[in-house]
């Protein structure tokens, strides 16, 4: 059975995505598979795998994976890749609404070929006394550093992602330098278990751990990200952040066909 499948990356956040509207070729379970699929030198390789669903009410369903084979919490730059890819599809002209995880999300394709992702609203968020926590779809503990260019990212990440705290459930670990305008953020993604080049809801909350330290009357951060540039806008009201908009690049890499499960 050939099984054709699209490459896409988000600032280099990188995504297998499969069409399984007419057809179903994977299951939600099929982990080892999954993990195959994305590994970078037995698969295809990636940090994610996607499959584009049928929902009622809905242009789609997302149902997002790690590079570790297992369904997980929102992926923001998956969202955007995955809206650029049902809009290459036909699936809907302009703007959309689809169905992930976390719920419903609207979702808009620029004519600069930016998608704009509205993420959820976040209303909890634990301050410590050098970070912050807080899910904005996905888990993320974000620190402010001075030293983001010199920084392992991969061991400190780790060490905060393994801590007797998150090691059961996890959490993704970003890292936030402030520039003269707006941040750059540095990840550690949970579920791939490395440093990735860029993570959405990360950089989601970065933003909004960004306007809490520093930027009260900010509400659009720019940011750099290893792999490119994104912005994230929202409402910071008395009960939490509204109308949260995760905006870049998505493009299709490659496509192709996978031959054998
Ligand atoms: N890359 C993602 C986040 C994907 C989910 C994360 N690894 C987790 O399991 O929490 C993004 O762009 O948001």
């Amino acid at each position: 059975m050939q099984i054709p499948f699209f490459k896409y990356q988000g600032t280099g956040n990188d995504f297998v995505i499969i069409d399984q509207r007419d057809r179903q070729y994977l299951q939600r379970t099929d982990q080892e598979i999954i993990e195959r699929l994305c590994d970078r030198r037995f698969g295809i390789g990636a940090d994610g795998l996607m499959l584009l669903q049928q929902k009622e009410g809905y242009d789609f369903e997302m149902v997002y994976f790690n590079s570790d084979g297992r369904e997980s919490s929102m992926c923001g730059n998956g969202g955007r890749c995955i809206t650029a890819f049902a809009h290459r599809l036909g699936v809907f002209s302009d703007t959309c609404r689809f169905w992930a995880i976390d719920g419903a999300h609207d979702a808009v394709v620029r004519e600069d070929g930016w998608v704009e992702l509205k993420m959820i609203d976040v209303q909890d968020i634990e301050q410590g006394s050098d970070f912050y926590y807080l899910n904005t779809g996905s888990p993320h503990y974000v620190t402010f550093r001075d030293d983001l260019a010199d920084l392992d990212v991969f061991q400190a990440g780790r060490a905060i992602r393994y801590s007797d705290r998150f090691r059961a459930e996890g959490t993704n670990v970003n890292f936030v330098q402030t520039q003269e305008n707006g941040i750059t953020v540095a990840t550690y993604e949970r579920g791939v278990e490395d440093e990735t080049l860029s993570c959405g809801t990360g950089v989601t909350a970065a933003a909004i751990a960004y306007h809490l330290q520093y930027g009260k009357g900010v509400d659009k951060v720019p940011i750099k990200v290893k792999g490119g540039e994104l912005e994230v806008r929202f409402q910071a009201g008395t009960d939490g952040f509204s109308e949260i908009w995760l905006c870049g690049p998505a493009e299709l890499v490659f496509t192709g066909e996978i031959d054998r499960l």
